[in-house]
């Protein structure tokens, strides 16, 4: 078993008077990927959103509990910023800045106060390798972003994701808005980014799961039913209700 990287203690979500996490205790195991599944409204991207307290940024919503990262909790943290880059985050559709594609990858790197443009360069370099883009973009750094594909736009953005070193990524269906061969590509990256980082991904495709998780946590109205091995779950689970899910009985 990997090291556990972070730790949710007895954690409840509210949106307004509206509980929609309720009690979740779970870990997430560093340089591994968990996935998040359950049906449609069971919470996945309500949980994934208290990683790097995007909900802060709503009105009247409401964390209790524990996520403990570093020894700190998270939901108490004041330096958000800092949070942020340690947490990094991509969405559904691909969310490249109006800027050239270089300019994208280094954008964060301004902010972390780093200016050395050799440093900057080898950075945004070493970045677009790790997210499989370097080969199709090297020669054109300085086009729009918006000039590439959509699948590209989305290793992109795990390129600029990368470049300030997070410690996870958290990704909330990064492919439901590709291709079958986009979106294999972004799964075959996701397994390699193990390797330097840790995966937290909510996915409403169980087979996505099954094919690149190592751990799942199966969701069912905001309430974590099992945690287990990828394996383990989508072949004997221990509980009854996730053995309906993973069956297609419900959902
Ligand atoms: N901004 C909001 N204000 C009030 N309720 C919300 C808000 N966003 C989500 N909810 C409710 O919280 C519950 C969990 O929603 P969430 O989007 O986290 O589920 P999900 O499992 O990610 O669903 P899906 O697979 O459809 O994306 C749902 O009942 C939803 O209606």
């Amino acid at each position: 078993m990997n090291e556990v990287l972070i730790e949710v203690k007895n954690l409840n979500f509210y949106y307004g008077q509206t509980r929609v996490l309720k009690n979740i205790n779970m870990n997430i195991y560093k340089n591994s990927i968990t996935a998040l599944i359950g049906p449609s409204g069971c919470g996945k991207t309500t949980f994934l959103r208290c990683f790097n307290r995007m909900h802060d940024l709503y009105k009247g919503t409401r964390y209790e509990g524990e996520i403990l990262y570093n020894g700190e909790n998270i939901l108490k943290t004041k330096d958000l910023i800092s949070l942020r880059s340690k947490i990094g985050m991509v969405f559904q559709r691909p969310t490249p800045f109006p800027m050239s594609i270089f300019d994208n990858v280094a954008y964060g790197l301004k902010l972390k106060g780093i200016k050395n443009k050799s440093q900057i360069e080898e950075i945004v370099e070493k970045s677009l390798v790790e997210a499989a883009l370097w080969d199709e973009v090297k020669d054109k750094l300085k086009s729009p972003a918006t000039s590439l594909s959509g699948g590209q736009q989305q290793r992109l953005v795990i390129a600029r994701t990368l470049a300030v070193e997070p410690d996870i990524i958290l990704f909330d269906e990064p492919t439901s808005a590709l291709d079958p061969t986009a979106t294999a590509k972004i799964e075959d990256l996701i397994v390699q980014l193990k390797d330097i980082t840790t995966v937290l991904i909510v996915t409403h495709n169980m087979q996505q799961a099954a094919r690149i998780s190592d751990f799942t946590a199966f969701m069912f109205k905001g309430e974590l039913i099992e945690f287990n091995r990828t394996k383990k779950l989508f072949t004997n689970p221990d509980q009854e209700l996730t053995e309906k899910y993973i069956t297609g009985r419900f959902g």
